[in-house]
This record gives structure tokens, C-alpha cells and sequence, in this order.
């Protein structure tokens, strides 16, 4: 056969197998829930320019068909389309590989993340609902907050569909590994870019509980002050943004670097890159809590393999067990908005 008739046959395999032509990849759609927002129109630049994507899904209650026009000028690969309102989110959904969804409410100074529970819980069971119906196998990144507990809502609404794969849920706890990561590097003084520090527990203050002494490059530059500094100012990072921005919203830039790093993530292993590991919330034995946030690593099916705490130091011990009341109320608060 001339090469020129071998390649257009292999590209038509490839094409059969879900392979894309141009990049031998195989063909990735991901759904933007809540793109049009302060979180949603970065990501979707940011997805837009993934390589891994194939096709990019932008869906929001409004304002979707210009964030859509927009974002599909640029000369990347994706092939983006913009769905605006129920009628389109099936569409939107069907065929999705990754659904990411940053819709919701903000907080604004003086709130806690809890506070948007009530705008938020009934958003996300409503989205995972349609998930449930249109995307059963999809990977599901949640960043709409209180994570804590939107998670376990999204389990019920999954489970009472009999479409719940434990594999398959995420909570995105990214923001907290990126900030404690620039924190520790300012601090210790090492390029940020080398820096890796895992970051457990929960995505609400103490709940989030940064592991600086298994941060790499390891430093014995740093006293137990600053450790105790730098573990406050990752819990307490979102609510220095949200005073910063006084009242006009939380983190969106920063969260959309940090949901666009996961859910690349999740790409590399949906495609079979070995040995991708991140920190998310996900259902795990880690603790007695039925959902906490560690190491994961990510496979052909999601999670691979929910990885352990690792060595603690007694300041890490402490906080663990401080955190699990509040973990744990969140995590119950969520069940029973679901089940309700
Ligand atoms: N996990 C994290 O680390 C993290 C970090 C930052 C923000 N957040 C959370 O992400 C959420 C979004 O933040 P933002 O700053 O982008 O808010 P935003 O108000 O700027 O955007 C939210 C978007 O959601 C859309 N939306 C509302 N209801 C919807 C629905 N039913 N279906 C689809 N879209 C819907 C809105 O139209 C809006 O465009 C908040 O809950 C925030 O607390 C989480
Ligand atoms: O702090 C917030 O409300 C948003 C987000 O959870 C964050 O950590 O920045």
C-alpha cells in the first residue's frame, strides 16, 4: 500500500477507536458547569488550551453563547460549543469524559463557606441529577462550595441513580496543595516550581491541613512557628482573597490555574500516564470519615488507589484530630440535604 493510503487508514482506525486524527490522543469531551462565571470563563480558556481536550462543552444558566464565541476563536485544537439553560444541559452533558463544575454562589467577607450550603447544595444535586442521566461515567471534578459537603450530596444524588462509582467523584482540593506550595516556597526560600506538599483533611478552614513536613525540597530553615504560620495562611488562604476582593467574589484565577492543573490530571489518567498522583477529596478508609482529601492516584477508571497519610509530625497529629468534628458534620449536613 503507498503511505500516503496506510496513513489515511490508520487514521480512519483511529478515528473508529475515538483517536483523534491530528494528535493520536484519544478524543476527551469536557463539560464546564458554571462557565460563564468568575471561575468558569478561565477554566474554559485554560481547557480551550489543553492539548488532551478534544471537544470543550461550556455550560451555564446565562451568558455562555459569548464566553463559547469567544474562547472557540483561539487556535487551539478543542472543538468548543456553549449550552445556556436546562433545556441544553443534557446536550451539554452526553459524552463528557471529565464534567468540572464551578457553578454556584461566592463568598463574600465575613462568610464562611458553609454559608453558600443553601444556594449551592440544591445547584449541585440538580446538576448531578442531569449528570446521573446524561453522563453516568464521566469523571465529576466539584469545585462549587462547601465542598466538604457538596461532595456527598453529589454521592446520594449518584447512588440513588444507581449510577454511583466511587472511583469516579472528586473534590477539587487543588487551591490548597497550589497555595501551600507558593507559602512554603517564599518561606523556605526554594524555587516554587520544584516545591510539592501534600495537603489533607478537608477544603474549609482547619479542615485543611497542609503536611509541611513532608514538603519537598525539605528545608530545616523553618521553626515551628513558621510551620504553625504557614499551615493558617493555606487554611485561611481563600479568606484572604475573598477580604481582598471585598465583596466582589473569592479566588477565581487562582482556582481556575488549580482546576485546570486537576483536571488535567484526570486526562492524563483516563489516558493510561502512569504514576499521576494529586490531592482530592474522595471516598476513602484513610480516616473513620467516609470522604477526606489525601493523595490520589489516578488511572483508566479515575482513582486508582487512595493513597495514605504518609509519617505526621504531633503539630499534623493535632490537627487531624481537630479537624474530624467539623469534616464530619459537613460531611452529614450534605447526606441529608440529599436525602431529605
Ligand atoms: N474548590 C475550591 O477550591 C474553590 C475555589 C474558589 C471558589 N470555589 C467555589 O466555586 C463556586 C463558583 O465561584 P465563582 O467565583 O466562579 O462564582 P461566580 O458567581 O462568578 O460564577 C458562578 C457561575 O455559576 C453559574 N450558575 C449558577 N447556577 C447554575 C446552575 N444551576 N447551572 C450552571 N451554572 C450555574 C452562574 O450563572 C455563574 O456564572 C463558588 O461556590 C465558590 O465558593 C471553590
Ligand atoms: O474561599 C472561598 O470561599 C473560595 C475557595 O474555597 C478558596 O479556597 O479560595
Amino acid at each position: 500500500m503507498r503511505p500516503s493510503l496506510m496513513r489515511s487508514a490508520s487514521q480512519v482506525l483511529r478515528r473508529r477507536r475515538g483517536y483523534s486524527s491530528a494528535s493520536g490522543q484519544p478524543e476527551r469531551k469536557v463539560a464546564i458547569l458554571g462557565a460563564a462565571g468568575g471561575i468558569g470563563q478561565p477554566l474554559s480558556l485554560l481547557m480551550k488550551l489543553n492539548p488532551l481536550v478534544s471537544s470543550l462543552s461550556l455550560y451555564d444558566i446565562a451568558g455562555t453563547p459569548g464566553v463559547a464565541a469567544d474562547v472557540s476563536h483561539i487556535n487551539a485544537p478543542a472543538q468548543v460549543k456553549g449550552f445556556m439553560g436546562d433545556d441544553q444541559l443534557g446536550e451539554a452533558l452526553e459524552g463528557s469524559d471529565i464534567v468540572i463544575i464551578p457553578a454556584g454562589v461566592p463568598r463574600k467577607p465575613g462568610m464562611t463557606r458553609d454559608d453558600l450550603f443553601n444556594i449551592n447544595a440544591g445547584i449541585v444535586k440538580n446538576l448531578c441529577t442531569a449528570i446521573a442521566k446524561y453522563c453516568p461515567n464521566a469523571l465529576v471534578n466539584m469545585i462549587s462550595n462547601p465542598v466538604n459537603s457538596t461532595v456527598p450530596i453529589a454521592a446520594e444524588v449518584f447512588k440513588k441513580a444507581g449510577t454511583y462509582d466511587e472511583k469516579k467523584l472528586f473534590g477539587v482540593t487543588t487551591l490548597d496543595v497550589v497555595r501551600a506550595k507558593t507559602f512554603y516556597a517564599g518561606k523556605a526560600n526554594v524555587p516554587v516550581t520544584d516545591v510539592n506538599v501534600p495537603v489533607v483533611g478537608g477544603h474549609a478552614g482547619i479542615t485543611i491541613l497542609p503536611l509541611f513536613s513532608q514538603a519537598t525540597p525539605a528545608t530545616n530553615a523553618l521553626s515551628d512557628e513558621d510551620i504553625k504560620a504557614l499551615t493558617k495562611r493555606t487554611q485561611d488562604g481563600g479568606t484572604e482573597v475573598v477580604e481582598a476582593k471585598a465583596g466582589k467574589g473569592s479566588a477565581t484565577l487562582s482556582m481556575a490555574y488549580a482546576g485546570a492543573v486537576f483536571a488535567n490530571a484526570c486526562l492524563k489518567g483516563l489516558n493510561g500516564v502512569p504514576d499521576v498522583v494529586e490531592c482530592s477529596f474522595v471516598q476513602s478508609t484513610v480516616t473513620e470519615l467516609p470522604f477526606f482529601a489525601s493523595k490520589v492516584k489516578l488511572g483508566k477508571n479515575g482513582v486508582e488507589e487512595v493513597l495514605g497519610l504518609g509519617q505526621l509530625s504531633d503539630f499534623e497529629k493535632e490537627g487531624l484530630e481537630n479537624l474530624k468534628g467539623e469534616l464530619k458534620a459537613s460531611i452529614e449536613k450534605g447526606i441529608k440535604f440529599a436525602n431529605a
